[in-house]
């Protein structure tokens, strides 16, 4: 049986973690490839040569030619900008949705059956790209958002209440933007209701600190954004597609009606298997989540607006 192979595009500082996350792991053999040249190719020997020392057995080259890419099974969209203090995601969308269109058409003529997972900013807009571009089934095209997003929320209730991050379960609904809908309502500490354990003004900060936890980093960084948990978050996506594990995880998918929309990515609980999403699951929303969720739905109709 052959391994799987995966094909990060963007060699920076999301896709080379992606790699770095998808090695060890062992999640296939990995094609690193970037338009900077040297960048994929030194960071993917250099990738290569941990594995002695890790014990991963992932061929990891570095490139800048798609045919190295040919019949990927999955293909991670990295490739864009990142933005800086002071900007906003939507702000990238001028600059990386020519990017994302034309890294697709390269990957629908060497990966035509791949499953495309998209990272780049503003990732539901982008990876709307992606699927029109792609012409695949909708459920072959999906991007990162509430598996990160979520991930942030977590990691504060467990660090509020000092445990295990394993313990912390949740999502959040809607665009990757500041208007995300953390759902509190559904966030669960060992399968008892975080409204039992935090106060609901501490949940609410940190509600907030999920929303813009992303500028926090940037904020940090100076010169970039996020790319730990973001890739991450992308590779345990990428891993359910590779092994059919089935988990429920928020990304962001095409609606065709769920929550009342169609024709728009937007961050849903979907389960995710060998054959991308496979469902998008639809909650039962009060009128407080449903209005939150409409809202942050339309901040993404408003970006994919600006496409023209
Ligand atoms: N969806 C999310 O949750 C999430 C999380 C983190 C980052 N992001 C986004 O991911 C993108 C990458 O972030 P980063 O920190 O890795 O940025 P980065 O600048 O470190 O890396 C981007 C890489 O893309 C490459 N690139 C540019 N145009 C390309 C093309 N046409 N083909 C191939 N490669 C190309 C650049 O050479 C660079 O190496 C940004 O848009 C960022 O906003 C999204
Ligand atoms: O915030 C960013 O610009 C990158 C990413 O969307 C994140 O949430 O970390």
């Amino acid at each position: 049986m052959k391994r799987k192979k995966i094909t990060i595009v963007g060699a920076g500082n999301v896709g080379a973690t992606c790699a770095h996350w998808a090695a060890a792991k062992e999640l296939g053999d990995i094609v690193l490839i970037d338009v900077a040249e040297g960048i994929p190719q030194g960071k993917a020997l250099d990738l290569m040569q941990a594995a002695p020392v890790e014990g991963y057995d992932s061929i990891i080259i570095g490139t800048n030619d798609y045919e190295d890419t040919a019949e990927s099974d999955v293909v991670v969209i990295t490739a864009g900008m990142a933005r800086k203090p002071g900007m906003s995601r939507d702000d990238l969308l001028n600059i990386n949705a020519g990017i994302v269109r034309s890294v697709t058409e390269q990957i629908v003529k060497y990966s035509p059956n791949a499953y495309i997972l998209v990272v780049t900013n503003p990732v539901d807009v982008s990876t709307y790209i992606a699927y029109k571009t792609s012409g695949f089934t909708p459920n072959r095209v999906f991007g990162l958002s509430g598996v990160l997003d979520s991930a942030r929320f977590r990691t504060f209730i467990a660090r509020e209440l000092n445990v295990s991050f394993e313990d912390v379960t949740s999502f959040v609904l809607g665009g990757h933007g500041d208007d995300m809908v953390p759902m509190v309502r559904y966030t669960y500490v060992g399968g008892i209701p975080v409204e039992k354990l935090i106060p609901r003004d501490r949940l609410e900060s940190m509600v907030e600190r999920a929303r813009k936890g992303g500028a926090e980093i940037v904020n940090y960084l100076k010169t970039g954004s996020a790319y730990y948990a973001p890739s991450a978050s992308v590779m345990q996506m990428a891993e359910c597609i590779l092994k059919d594990k089935k988990r429920i995880l928020p990304v962001s998918a095409y609606l065709q009606g769920e929550y009342g929309e169609t024709d728009v990515f937007a961050g849903v609980p979907a389960i995710i298997g060998g054959n991308g999403v496979e469902k998008v699951i639809e909650l039962d929303l009060n009128d407080e989540e449903m209005t939150a969720l409409k809202k942050s739905i339309n901040s993404v109709r408003n970006n994919i607006a600006k496409l023209g």
